[in-house]
């Protein structure tokens, strides 16, 4: 089913769906793009087409070889859509649920691609504050690299940051993917850089382990984790690659690297990793955990369960998956904040058992898709949602003893300040 996007686009297929909007695959004056409809509630929502309006020079400006590119950003009727270049692969995350773990030189090499594509942006003042894998295309018509990894391109810059407008995110809400969050956010202070780094890191830690470091159980658990934990060293890890992702996990924003050393650092790794096969990590298992509450979500339409980057035979399904990502969670308990009941990621487990403080393995898995559920567990949805948390942050901010939970704002025009830990929240 075609459908117009503007006077410019038809969107012929549907390519997967978001937490935000739906991506489809069109065509445009000047070939083939991905268009990135928006949902209708963001579309009418004026403050957003607003916002929409003025990110455009800041979106339309970023070219990279590891961004995807934003051709045009079109407002039209109820249509509010982003029009990208049109990547031919699969996202990394599809890539990771095939794999599990990555070998340490494709992982390496995949995250300082897109440590490149974030020095651009960062230096043009535009942080992504969604960096996951998810976000991570991989470009299969692009050249090899190493350990036969194609080049890695990161994609949804600004879409954060657009539906973040201060009427949705007043009164103390956060929105993000909480396996990712870096501790600033959920401290109520304004996403600067320093927070893609976070994420960054997270997702390289991630696609060494098979897991994230701080994920695992209910959201209020994760973030507590994000402010309180201590990342577990990974077995078998080359020392230099582990300390890099232990600065890039720093709590303090001002000491993580910048993208731009990020990217250097891990090219310089690359030598030595080549040939390392993945590691050999046991993932770490909880106690019995009760079922998390979950928002009820409508089954979605069969051809919208069907996500991925753009298969490459033509007429082939793309990439599987059912997840709908926007989640707006009910408010943590106390005790759920503290993580009590919830447990940690990182307890001991019974060998062969799954993870399930993970929310990876969470009880309810996929309802289509070629892999099929997991064994105990499940779907991306709960993975990988976006969160709006709302006035939890009180709680949580009781529980964690740090400072208000409070709306992210601007601020990505600011590169981190080296030595600014404990800037002002924003009001
Ligand atoms: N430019 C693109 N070219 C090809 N495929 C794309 C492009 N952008 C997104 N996709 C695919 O469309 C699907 C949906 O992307 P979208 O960005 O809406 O969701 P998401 O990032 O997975 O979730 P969320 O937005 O909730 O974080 C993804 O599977 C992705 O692979």
């Amino acid at each position: 089913m075609a459908r117009n996007i503007g006077s410019r686009y038809t969107a012929h297929q549907i390519l997967g769906r978001g937490s935000a909007g739906t991506v489809w695959a069109g065509e445009g004056p000047d070939g083939p793009v991905a268009v990135k409809l928006l949902r209708e509630d963001l579309a009418s929502d004026q403050e957003l087409v607003g916002r929409f309006v003025q990110e455009r020079t800041a979106l339309l400006g970023l070219d990279h070889p590891h961004i995807v590119g934003v051709r045009d950003l079109v407002v039209d009727g109820n249509d509010l859509a982003l029009v990208m270049d049109l990547i031919r692969g699969t996202d990394l995350r599809t890539r990771l649920d095939r794999e599990r773990r990555l070998a340490p030189e494709a992982a390496v090499a995949i995250v300082a691609d897109v440590a490149d594509g974030l020095a651009v942006a960062h230096k043009a003042g535009v942080v992504h504050r969604d960096v996951k894998p998810e976000n991570i295309l991989l470009d299969m018509e692009g050249p090899l690299g190493p350990a036969g990894s194609h080049p890695a391109l990161l994609t949804d810059f600004g879409v954060a940051k657009l539906i973040d407008t201060p009427r949705r995110t007043k009164s103390s809400r956060i929105i993000g993917t909480p396996d990712y969050l870096a501790p600033e956010i959920v401290e109520g202070l304004p996403p600067r850089a320093a927070v893609d780094i976070y994420a960054l890191a997270t997702v390289l830690y991630e696609l060494l382990a098979g897991f994230t470091p701080f994920g695992g159980g209910h959201p209020g658990a994760v973030l507590r984790r994000h402010v309180t934990e201590t990342v577990v060293p990974l077995p078998g890890i080359p020392d230099e690659l582990w300390q890099l992702i232990v600065q890039c996990l720093a709590k303090a924003p001002a000491s993580r690297l910048r993208a731009s050393e990020l990217g250097v650092r891990l090219r310089e790794l690359l030598p030595m990793l080549a040939g390392m096969p993945p590691l050999d990590v046991d993932e770490p298992g909880t106690e019995p955990q009760p079922e998390p509450y979950r928002e009820p979500t409508p089954e979605p339409a069969a051809e919208a369960r069907r996500r991925g980057a753009v298969p490459l035979v033509p007429g082939a399904a793309p990439a599987d998956s059912n997840r709908d990502t926007h989640t707006s969670m009910r408010v943590p308990a106390p005790d759920e904040l503290a993580g009590g009941a919830h447990g940690t990621a990182r307890a001991p487990r019974a060998p062969g058992q799954p993870r399930p403080g993970s929310a990876r393995n969470k009880a309810g898995g996929r309802t289509s898709g070629a892999s099929g559920p997991r064994p105990g567990g499940v779907s991306r949805a709960v993975r990988k949602r976006r969160i709006t948390l709302g006035v939890a942050g009180l709680a949580l901010a009781a529980a964690l003893g740090v400072g208000g939970w409070l709306a992210v704002g601007d601020g990505e025009s600011t590169p981190p300040a080296r030595d600014s830990r404990h800037s002002t929240p924003t009001p």
